[in-house]
This record gives structure tokens, C-alpha cells and sequence, in this order.
């Protein structure tokens, strides 16, 4: 399956278990790889057939945002739901990093593969 996809996408957001995380906001870094079939955005030079990355790199800034979580986990299963839905994906790979965690890494985070290819 082709894929469309988003790398080391910075947003800052509300996240973590510890309540002095609830009162700031930290930098989650994304990578996102989408399924999709993109001949046929190709065949007539559609933006309309094929995913916006640019228009789905907001929608996860702002589903960030309005849906604080505790844990990486809840945010890549939410946001993962979230985009399969929205924007009819049937596959998608999703890694949260948290860079700032672990003071002596240089990032930690979850990776999730949801739906399936044909
Ligand atoms: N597997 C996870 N481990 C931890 C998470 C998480 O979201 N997933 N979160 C924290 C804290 O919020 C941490 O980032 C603050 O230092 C700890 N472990």
C-alpha cells in the first residue's frame, strides 16, 4: 500500500501523569505514516483524493490540545481512532516521542500500528 506521512511533526501540549505536567506544556514530537491509495490523487493532480498532511498535521496539534491526557499510550490509541475515522485511514503507524522526560535520553515514547493494509 502507498502511504502518505508525516515526520517529526513539533507540537507543544498538555501531557503527563505528574500534576506539575498538568500546568505546563511540553514537546511531543510525531511520526505519522498513513495507508492509502495515492494513484488516484496522482491520475487528475487532486489534492481532494489523497491526504492533506498539512491539514492532518494541524488536526493533531488541536486534538492535542483539547484532549489532555496522562500518558503517551491514551494520546497515540485517541489520536490513532481519531484520524482513521476522520479521515478514512484504513492503516497507520503512529510514534509520540517526549523528548524532554528523560533527562539522560534522548527521547522516549510509544509507537502503535492500527487497522490493516490490502
Ligand atoms: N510508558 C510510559 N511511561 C511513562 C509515561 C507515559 O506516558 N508512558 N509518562 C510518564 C510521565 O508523565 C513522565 O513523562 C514525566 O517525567 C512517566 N512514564
Amino acid at each position: 500500500m502507498d502511504k502518505v506521512y508525516i515526520e517529526g511533526l513539533t507540537i507543544q501540549t498538555t501531557i503527563g501523569f505528574y500534576q506539575w505536567e498538568k500546568e505546563i506544556k511540553q514537546k511531543l514530537v510525531i511520526d505519522l505514516q498513513m495507508g492509502w491509495n495515492t494513484r488516484d490523487a496522482a491520475e487528475n493532480d487532486e489534492l481532494a483524493k489523497t491526504l492533506d498532511y498539512a491539514a492532518i498535521s494541524e488536526e493533531i496539534e488541536t486534538f492535542a490540545n483539547n484532549n489532555p491526557v496522562d500518558l503517551l499510550e491514551t494520546l497515540a490509541e485517541r489520536l490513532a481512532q481519531h484520524l482513521m475515522t476522520s479521515y478514512h485511514i484504513p492503516w497507520l503507524k503512529l510514534k509520540i516521542g517526549k523528548p524532554g522526560a528523560v533527562f539522560n535520553a534522548a527521547t522516549v515514547g510509544v509507537e502503535i500500528e492500527r487497522g490493516s493494509c490490502s
